[in-house]
């Protein structure tokens, strides 16, 4: 016979702990396809949440949803970030509010240098970190401040795109597959960006296909199935429940 597992005792999180982030009944299409299906969940103030699950699972959709992009739609439930509704919200003011989403395309505005990416993520307000906090979190683009943004390597871009949403006041990073196509050893510089940023009470969403280096630095994991929640516990629950890793996320 075989049985399925239960994960779903881990389900309740949403339900007791207070957020910072909260997503409540959250419905999103993309026209007639339902895509995300009624999920809920919280995160907690300064945590790192890794956002995992199979590719088309939805997390993608599930961070353009909580940043108020254009699409998917949004039909029902209810986002708070902080005491602040986001789902009344369109995705200027949601980035006013505090959401700052990194796309995993990275977004990187070509003909502008590093410093003038930069520089156009503060041409108004909520300004969050200077250039000089941030030239001292990335030396790699205090060097390369003078050079074209697009003519980066992968690394340096994900972390101009990672700086460029410091650059504005932000109480939420939402970061889409950060790691893709990265070298190891990039990864590791990443990673250690995040830490500090972490160390500077910025509260982080990951969604990244590379499960284990994403759990092994995250807090908490919200695992998706078909735009459904399977999973709602600690990161290191994961890494220690070989049938769950097996069934949702093939590691
Ligand atoms: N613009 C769109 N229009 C219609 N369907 C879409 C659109 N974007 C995504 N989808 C569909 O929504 C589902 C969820 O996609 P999503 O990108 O959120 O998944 P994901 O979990 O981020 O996957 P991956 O790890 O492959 O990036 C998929 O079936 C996808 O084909």
């Amino acid at each position: 016979m075989n049985v399925k597992p239960d994960f779903s005792k881990h389900r309740n999180h949403a339900e007791t702990a207070p957020a910072f982030l909260s997503v409540w009944g959250m419905k999103a299409y993309y026209g007639e396809s339902y895509i995300v299906q009624d999920i809920s969940f919280n995160v907690h103030e300064g945590e790192i949440l890794a956002l995992l699950g199979r590719n088309g699972a939805g997390k993608t959709t599930t961070l353009r949803a909580i940043a108020r992009m254009d699409t998917p739609q949004v039909n029902h439930g209810e986002i708070w970030l902080d005491h602040q509704p986001l789902h009344n919200m369109k995705s200027h003011e949601a980035s006013a509010a505090g959401i700052g989403l990194v796309p995993e395309d990275r977004c990187i505005i070509p003909g502008l240098t590093v410093e003038e990416n930069l520089q156009l993520a503060q041409i108004a307000p909520p300004i969050g970190w200077s250039l000089d906090r941030l030239y001292e979190l990335f030396p790699r683009l205090k060097e390369r401040r003078r050079q074209e943004g697009v003519t980066l390597s992968g690394g340096e871009q994900q972390m101009l795109a990672v700086a460029r949403a410091l650059a504005r006041d932000i109480k939420v990073l939402l970061l889409d597959e950060p790691y893709e196509g990265l070298a190891p050893v990039i990864v590791d510089e990443i990673e250690k960006t995040l830490r500090i940023i972490k160390e500077q009470g910025i509260t982080t969403i990951l969604v990244e296909q590379n499960a284990v280096r994403a759990l092994e630095l995250a807090d908490r994991c919200i695992i998706l199935d078909t735009g459904g929640i399977a999973f709602d516990g600690t990161a290191s629950e994961v890494l220690e429940n070989e049938s769950l890793r097996a069934e949702y996320l093939a590691i």
